[in-house]
């Protein structure tokens, strides 16, 4: 992983806890994570493992009986100037955290009906967007309203600014949502699941837009997926997830020719066919247990192939370090050097 280059969101011990009747969720659990400039960091794991709670976290859109807490570090320029805010600290009603979501963070997801109003037209709504973050002048706003659509690929571009979200192919939508999430250039975009309900034609071509994103306008993209094929064509570094924490972490390559932890070699060997993509990994036996009052030790411990009793199930598991950038959360991983 290279190391040295720019950093633009850090995430230090980053913990997301619910309090719900049956005790204390903990959905993330101290985690850490270096999103970098124009470069992708792809989180993967199954269903349940905390990865949009994650992303809810970054942009501060958890509900109120959820603690954040931790650090989470954004670089950026205010008048002119480079300055580091922790987003963690933030009000997440407040003025600041209101200008960054949508501003210097973005994000996109799998539903798109989700991020439109049904009774305002597409046009009014990303023009809005841009109003908020980037220009007063509404006759630019459209300008980049209507620059941002063909960027994104929309055919049509004019016509589409004066239709209602339920009148675009869920394609079209899909891009729509891009363009108002990109339209106020942001710094970071959160995919989360971005694809998943599309057809492989069109999963491809959002797949291409994020990319060229990245490549033209150096935006650090966060992918977040269950699907490790969409991984490898998308990430630069990945982080493996389960039950809230960060289990392995490395550049893309280590991750699918080095995979240490257990999780991520049972991961891989469930990939489905090209074919099949769109079907959930199922062939690890067993299923994310609900993270409360979790027993000690590797949260894997019960599914785990190679898991050792009285090794595995005791005490909390470090991240070591491998080699340089690549972490592992597992006992039975030699050499041992806990990351710090
Ligand atoms: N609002 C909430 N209140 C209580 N628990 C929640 C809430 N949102 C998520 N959780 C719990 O947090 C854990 C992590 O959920 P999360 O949605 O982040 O998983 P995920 O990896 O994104 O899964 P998926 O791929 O299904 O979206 C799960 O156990 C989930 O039940």
């Amino acid at each position: 992983m290279a190391q040295n280059e720019e950093v633009i969101l850090q995430l230090n011990e980053v913990r997301a806890h619910f309090r719900v009747k049956e005790g204390l969720l903990k959905a993330v659990d101290g985690i850490g994570l270096a999103i970098r400039r124009r470069r992708t960091l792809g989180i993967v794991g199954e269903s349940g493992c905390g990865k949009s709670v994650t992303s809810q976290a970054i942009l501060r859109l958890l509900p109120a009986f959820a603690t954040v807490s931790g650090e989470m570090l954004l670089r950026r320029t205010r008048n002119g100037r480079d300055e580091i805010v922790d987003i963690a600290k933030l009000d997440p009603n407040g003025e600041d955290m209101r200008s960054i979501r949508g501003g210097e963070i973005a994000i996109i997801f799998q539903e798109p009906m989700k991020a439109f109003s049904p009774i305002h037209t597409i046009g009014d709504q990303i023009i809005e967007a841009i109003v908020l973050h980037q220009t007063q002048d509404r006759k630019e706003a459209k300008r980049i309203a209507l620059e941002t659509l063909r960027k994104v690929g929309m055919s049509n571009p004019e016509q589409r600014l004066n239709e209602y979200p339920h009148q675009l192919s869920g394609g079209m939508r899909q891009r729509a949502m891009i363009a108002m999430a990109v339209a106020g250039n942001p710094a970071v975009l959160i995919a989360d699941e971005p694809t998943t309900a599309l057809d492989v034609t069109v999963q491809a071509q959002v797949l291409r837009l994020i990319n060229e994103l990245k490549e033209d306008s150096g935006t650090s993209v966060v992918f977040i997926t269950h699907d490790l094929g969409v991984i490898a064509e998308m990430s630069d570094e990945v982080a493996v997830m389960y039950l809230g924490k960060v289990v392995e972490y490395a550049d893309v390559d280590t991750l699918f020719y080095e995979a240490a932890h257990p999780y991520t070699q049972a991961l891989l060997a469930s990939i489905p066919s090209l074919a099949g993509r769109q079907e959930r990994l199922e062939t690890i036996e067993g299923t994310v247990p609900f993270p409360i009052d979790l027993p000690e030790g590797c949260g894997f411990y019960n599914r785990c192939p190679k898991a050792r009793p009285g090794v595995c199930n005791r005490g909390e598991v470090p991240l070591y370090e491998v080699k340089p950038g690549h972490q592992v959360r597992c006992v039975l991983v030699e050499p041992q050097r806990e990351a710090n």
